[in-house]
């Protein structure tokens, strides 16, 4: 594992431009995929830029996300899904901890509200693909929400699956290695809002905005507002403040690049702190993470090049079924996800504020 660069503190989130990738020189590609590994390896978030996703598409994204936001409190509640395992639709203030997909506890629910919508079963109608994997999305009747949230939702999940060729570059892999983990891959669009209406009383200390956790699944693309709140833990043990640069989309890895690498690439903690302004008052804030998170019976084991002679791959195999079934009973269902060790005891080791 390498180290971060930080200069005065501040951690060094590389941006990486990827405009050359198509059709670029052998020696560009190359360029490229390395700084993605470097990038990969020492913080596990990086900032993309040359992403080719045009400014009108997220302004027209964002405009979308506003306008659900906006709803009011019981039309929204009316778009929550069946059961908690249901990973769509509505998710109020207060109501899930994220802390818990790694199975530690946190004081309070987190304040985000979030509307999730994903990859569906009927999207693939001959793999027959079970609807409690892939159920089906709860639109809310806002004339273009459903057009413009599709149109993200392909221009980010192209952008993912571009990565994971890039990525199977820097790892020495086939060009099309990660193709049969994704073919039906389990993709997740979760928009997030944090605010606070103006008579809720101080926070606490301990109230985070989205608790302590890493992204489950292979890569995230993380469209965010320039606002403050959002910090990954170092290598050391340290939080650090992330905005995105002008221009750039977040990108960060999850667990399933952290497992099949046995750690050589970080699925890195990150939280996102109550955004306040100079005088503590809670500010609205916007994210949305698109999780490209791989096809629900892909079998997940460590990369044989990646595990030292003589010794045994870090992390236990896994199906991405199951590994989101525990996540995801944590955080949304409030059952502590006892099979993330490693990644809790990086947080339990985290230095305070
Ligand atoms: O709000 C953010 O910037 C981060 C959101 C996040 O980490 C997530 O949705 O998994
Ligand atoms: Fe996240």
């Amino acid at each position: 594992m390498g180290r971060a660069t930080a200069v005065n503190g501040v951690l060094d989130v590389p941006v990486i431009d990827i405009s050359a990738w198509a059709d670029g020189t052998a020696a560009d590609r190359a360029g490229i995929a390395g700084e993605i590994d470097r990038a990969a390896r020492t913080v596990g978030f990086m900032q993309i830029q040359g992403h080719g996703i045009a400014d009108a598409a997220a302004h027209a994204f964002a405009a979308a996300l506003d306008a659900f936001f906006a709803l009011p409190m019981d039309e929204k509640k009316a778009l929550r899904a069946p059961s908690p395992d249901v990973n769509r639709g509505y998710t109020p203030p207060r109501t899930e901890k994220l802390s818990l997909s790694l199975g530690v506890p946190a004081a309070a629910e987190d304040l985000f509200e979030a509307f999730n919508v994903g990859a569906e079963a009927a999207a693939y109608p001959d793999l027959a693909l079970p609807a409690a994997h892939y159920p089906a999305n709860i639109w809310p009747a806002l004339p273009g929400f459903r057009e413009a949230v599709e149109e993200w939702c392909t221009q980010a999940g192209g952008l993912a699956r571009r990565l994971t060729g890039i990525f199977a570059h820097a790892l020495g892999l086939p060009a099309d290695h990660f193709a049969p983990f994704t073919d039906h891959s389990l993709d997740v669009l979760r928009m997030n809002h944090y605010l606070l209406p103006e008579r809720e009383v101080p926070l606490d200390r301990d109230q985070m905005g989205m608790g302590a956790h890493t992204d489950y699944g292979i890569v995230t693309v993380l469209w965010a507002d320039r606002v403050p709140g959002l910090q990954i833990l170092d290598t050391d043990g340290r939080w650090h403040d992330v905005l995105p640069e002008p221009g750039c989309l977040l990108v960060n890895l999850g667990d399933l690049l952290a497992r099949w690498t046995n750690d050589r690439w970080l699925s890195t903690l990150h939280r996102v702190l109550p955004p306040t302004d100079a005088t503590g008052r809670v500010v609205r804030r916007r994210s949305a993470a698109f999780f490209h998170d791989g096809n629900w019976d892909a079998e997940i084991s460590c990369l044989p090049g990646c595990v030292p002679a003589g010794t045994e791959p870090l992390y236990p195999p896994t199906t991405v079924g199951r590994h989101l079934a525990e996540k995801l009973g944590g955080s949304r269902a409030g059952k502590p996800n006892a099979n993330s060790p490693r990644e809790a005891a990086r947080l339990r080791a985290a230095k305070g504020d």
